[in-house]
């Protein structure tokens, strides 16, 4: 591509020398993967400032460089107000904004992103639409999966993922929209044809400075979605009626509201809700008229996923009979309240609650059904909101009969450390502190009788344990039925 087509969709910008006779091959913006004649973007950073790369950049082929400052190379160098903005415009142009051509769904919100993506996965499949996934597990075209960095990647590798699904037929996109990438601008420029919002509350507050902030960022989807009616394809915001948040949210767009709700008035209901030990049932009650589901999702907060699911389904023109085939066949997501059944007489359960409210919602459902203890093997991780963590802890000593706090990613931090932050001020006594995790896997299976329940929470899908700098392979599921069945055999 020239070169002066993509940068004068920068608008404002400085060039240092000619560039109309250079064409790029490609973009980069890691100076240790660029290729011949790729442009390159100095960004900078939370650890290190792109800019000291430049020079590298160009040994290694960079045909100009895209920087907020001069920084000292040879070749032309286009200097902007921000190179992260400018990234995200380049991607887009390079790769011909390939969203235009998706039905492109955003979802936000503390909880319940990656469970509601999977369930509109679900139901587009049964609806006979190609889909693509972008999400905390992993990346999907069809049935194929990508490694993933980040829930929300960043703007070059999300516009390149989306320019190969339109290659490849893809029709709908469901993605995970994190508040880190709304508020680093990782999806400028993304075309949402709907934005859904599940709820608001406590985490990130190591990035975010305050609770406000963060809504405001979960707020940018909101406002980014659309910006004049298009009456021949109409935006939907889809919003939980029942989180506080939700009139600050649907102050945020100018484009159509579909609100979902339990507890308050909304236009996508459920009644006659009934949850027991094998899922859920209840009633949808939509304008198009009610169904009645009959699901293997536990808890409340799996029908809340439902109905956005649901309403996003509607807003899109898949059919009641559609949704409700997937909502009834779905089994779940990797890690997301996972049975762990190698024929033990109790319960153990994997989940990724890594917020106090993730994981109040989990324990209230064990003990909804639960007729024995519960036990709940919980850590905090390093490097993320240090506030969520007594938070955390109090929920599993007021939720579980006992609490093992061990470590979830200590990261650089130390693990201790951090059950001390878990554990301080606490006012019960119902817990054991083992911070080695497979210890603490290994203690609760040995507790644990007939009828009892073991939450292993934090962890879910994540195969591995940061510790420093260096990730131990470490799964939760595995190590749960190793104890067990080491347990059977010692009879
Ligand atoms: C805080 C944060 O968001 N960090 C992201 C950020 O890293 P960073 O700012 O530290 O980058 P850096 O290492 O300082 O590098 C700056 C620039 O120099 C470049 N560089 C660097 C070294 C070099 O030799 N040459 C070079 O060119 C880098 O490619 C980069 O362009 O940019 C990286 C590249 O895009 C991201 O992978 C990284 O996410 C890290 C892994 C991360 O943990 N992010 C979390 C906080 C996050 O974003 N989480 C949310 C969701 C959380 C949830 O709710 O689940 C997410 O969307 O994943
Ligand atoms: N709607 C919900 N409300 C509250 N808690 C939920 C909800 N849905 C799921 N959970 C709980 O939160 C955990 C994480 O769910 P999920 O992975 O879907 O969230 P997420 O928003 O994608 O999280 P992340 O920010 O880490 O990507 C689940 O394992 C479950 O414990
Ligand atoms: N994606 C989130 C989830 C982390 C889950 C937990 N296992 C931890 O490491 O804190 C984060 O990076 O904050
Ligand atoms: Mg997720």
């Amino acid at each position: 591509m020239k070169l002066r087509e993509l940068v004068e969709r920068f608008f404002l910008y400085q060039t240092t020398k000619n560039i109309d006779s250079i064409f790029i091959k490609g973009i980069a913006i890691d100076s240790r993967k660029v290729g011949n004649g790729d442009l390159f973007f100095c960004i900078t950073g939370f650890t290190v400032d792109g800019h000291d790369f430049a020079k590298q950049a160009e040994a290694n082929g960079a045909c100009a460089i895209v920087a907020e400052k001069p920084v000292d190379v040879t070749i032309p160098v286009i200097i902007v107000n921000n190179s992260s903005r400018a990234l995200s415009i380049a991607a887009n142009t390079f790769f011909h904004n390939p969203t235009n051509k998706l039905q492109l769904i955003g979802v936000t919100g503390t909880n319940g992103k990656t469970s509601v993506t999977y369930l509109l996965e679900e139901i587009f499949q049964q609806s006979k639409k190609k889909t693509g996934l972008i999400g905390t597990i992993q990346m999907k075209i069809g049935d194929t999966s990508y490694n993933v960095k980040n829930t929300t990647p960043e703007a070059l590798y999300l516009q390149k993922s989306f320019r190969q699904m339109v290659e490849e037929n893809v029709e709908t996109v469901m993605m995970e929209v994190s508040s880190h990438a709304l508020d680093l601008g990782r999806v400028y420029g993304c075309d949402f044809d709907i934005a859904i919002f599940t709820n608001l509350s406590q985490d990130h507050l190591d990035y975010h400075e305050n609770m406000g902030d963060y809504l405001h960022a979960k707020s940018l989807l909101f406002s980014q979605l659309g910006n004049r009616y298009d009456l021949t394809s109409p935006k939907f915001a889809i919003v939980n009626k029942d989180d506080s948040n939700a009139e600050f949210i649907i102050k945020s767009t100018a484009q159509h509201v579909i609100t979902y709700g339990i507890d308050s008035e909304a236009d996508i209901t459920a009644t006659n809700i009934e949850l027991n030990a094998n899922g859920s049932s209840f009633t949808i009650c939509t304008s198009d008229g009610n169904m009645d589901i009959t699901s293997r999702l536990m808890g409340k907060f799996s029908v809340y996923n439902m109905l956005a699911a649901t309403a996003a389904a509607i807003c899109s023109g898949v059919s009641l009979r559609d949704i409700k085939s997937a909502l009834e066949l779905t089994t779940g997501v990797k890690g997301r309240f996972e049975p762990v059944a190698t024929g033990q007489p109790y319960g153990v359960i994997v989940d990724y609650a890594h917020t106090p409210d993730s994981l109040e919602n989990v324990l209230t459902t064990i003990r909804s059904f639960s007729n024995g203890n519960v036990y709940v093997v919980v850590g905090c991780g390093g490097d993320r909101d240090r506030s969520k963590r007594p938070l955390m802890a109090q929920v599993a000593v007021n939720y579980a009969d006992l609490a093992l706090f061990t470590s979830d990613n200590p990261r650089s931090e130390d693990p201790d450390q951090i059950i001390n932050d878990m554990i301080n001020g606490m006012d019960k006594t119902n817990y054991e502190v083992i911070v080695d995790r497979k210890e603490a896997i290994n203690r609760s299976i040995r507790l644990a009788k007939e009828n009892d329940i073991v939450l292993i929470a934090g962890k879910g899908h994540e195969t591995y344990q940061i510790i420093g700098n260096e990730v131990h392979d470490f799964n939760d599921k595995k190590v749960a039925e190793d104890a067990i069945i080491q347990k059977i055999g010692k009879g």
